[in-house]
């Protein structure tokens, strides 16, 4: 068996960078990448056995800790009646109604099998619906790597500095417009300008490719107003926020409702699942019903759906959300409190599951000049000893970092005796 240093460097000669997808490559950190054998509640183990507290959780899906036995029994149960039908089955309508209960505004969806794919479909049918070509995005938000998203884009792209990435004709770039983050007053003065022409604004609730940034107060309540006012349609990027801040998602912890909304990661329970959905009329635009188009080979996959089923009945049960509230709210206190402690200016955002840290003086961080002002050589130091206390952080100062249900009170606190001894040899 090799052990992660020697399975990058054999990675590498034959998969780019030796991952298959650029955030998983520690180039936001340096070193080598920890290859992953197995996986159980709040702990990953690499490749040399060695155990992390995770608060990746696969970039969100484990809300539930690793290897849920629900899920797990679901898959397994499913995949013995087949794998692939690329026919409909009942277990769609089954996912669908599930998501309908949980997100209301989700008033028809379809099913895909990635974020990328349900924002990129969001978009195709906001420009199809409205006949703009124009949409409305903010700088540092990451909503999958679709051509017309891929503009002032947050996550690895803005970790490797390439936010506008080359291949995506400028063409098609100069229909993406951006604003800032929290900056109403810019969204209102882009729409006086061209808000006839803008089919869409799509904005992630609460940012979380730029590190974790909350929405301020009215934010979202005002793109609301002027999505009305244009006859523009509102994208909530729930992939996510959904199922993790709230049960119904952002949309439900803010009470702010939007036309449209995607989901990826939760909603298949560790498959690869997407989804977008919302309002009637709109969602009726999508072939076969109407003229938008958009399929997928692998959409509603049964052994996907099994497993996102299962993780949101699982979900459901109890309230699973406060727990989850009242774990990261310890985390965050208990982190803010470490760094006092060894006098690190460390300021703190959390909302229900979802949390950010971020090196500055600055007392809030709620924009992207703020996120990406701070202090990132402190982070990689913090990042690499915390890596060695055996507590797995994301590769990167601008990602948000997730908790689940398997991280108990032990496990945090366990978290925050190693973040003591890093802060105070920072
Ligand atoms: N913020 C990063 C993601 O959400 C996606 C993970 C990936 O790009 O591999």
């Amino acid at each position: 068996m090799q052990n992660s240093q020697q399975l990058f460097n054999h990675a590498q000669d034959i998969i780019p960078g030796g991952v298959n997808s650029p955030v998983r490559a520690f180039n936001g950190v340096g070193g080598t990448p920890c290859f992953i054998k197995r996986a159980e509640g709040a702990y990953i183990y690499d490749a040399d056995d060695k155990a992390y507290i995770d608060y990746v959780g696969s970039w969100g899906p484990m809300i539930l800790g690793h290897n849920h036995p629900a899920i797990l029994e679901a898959v397994i149960k499913t995949a013995q009646n087949g794998l692939s039908f690329g026919a409909p089955t009942e277990l769609e309508i089954t996912m669908a109604e599930k998501v309908k209960q949980l997100v209301p505004s989700m008033e028809k969806l379809r099913m895909v099998s990635s974020g990328t794919e349900a924002t990129m479909s969001a978009i195709r049918l906001a420009r199809g619906f409205t006949g703009r070509d124009k949409i409305l995005k903010f700088e540092g938000c990451y909503h999958g790597h679709a051509d017309s998203l891929l503009v002032k884009a947050g996550s690895g792209a803005l970790t490797l500095g390439v936010p506008n990435s080359p291949g995506i004709p400028a063409d098609f770039a100069k229909h993406t417009l951006t604003v800032s983050f929290n900056n109403l007053a810019e969204v209102e003065e882009i729409f006086a300008q061209l808000g006839d022409e803008i089919a869409c604004i799509i904005v992630e609730p609460v940012a979380g490719n730029m590190n974790c940034i909350p929405p301020v107060d009215g934010f979202l309540q005002g793109l609301r107003k002027i999505c009305d006012q244009y006859n523009s349609v509102l994208i909530f990027d729930e992939v996510m926020t959904g199922f993790r801040v709230a049960l119904g998602g952002a949309q439900a912890h803010y009470n702010v409702k939007p036309d449209l909304t995607t989901l990826g990661k939760v909603i298949g329970g560790g498959m690869p699942v997407g989804a977008f959905g919302g309002k009637k009329e709109i969602m009726d635009f999508i072939a076969p019903v109407g003229p938008v188009y958009q399929a997928g080979t692998l959409s509603g996959n049964p052994i996907a759906m099994a497993a996102g089923l299962a993780a949101l009945s699982e979900l459901s049960i109890g309230d699973k959300h406060q727990q989850l509230a009242d774990a990261t709210e310890k985390l965050a206190m208990g982190l803010k409190a470490a760094a006092d402690r060894n006098g690190i200016a460390l300021s703190i955002n959390y909302v229900g599951a979802m949390f950010g840290f971020f090196f500055t003086d600055e007392e809030s961080v709620t924009t992207y000049e703020q996120a990406t002002q701070c202090d990132s050589e402190m982070f990689k130091k913090f990042f690499h000893y915390m890596l060695e206390e055996g507590v797995n952080l994301a590769p990167s100062a601008f990602e948000a970092g997730f908790l689940s249900t398997a991280h108990t009170d032990d496990i945090i606190d366990t978290t925050l005796a190693a973040a003591d001894r890093c802060f105070a040899k920072l």
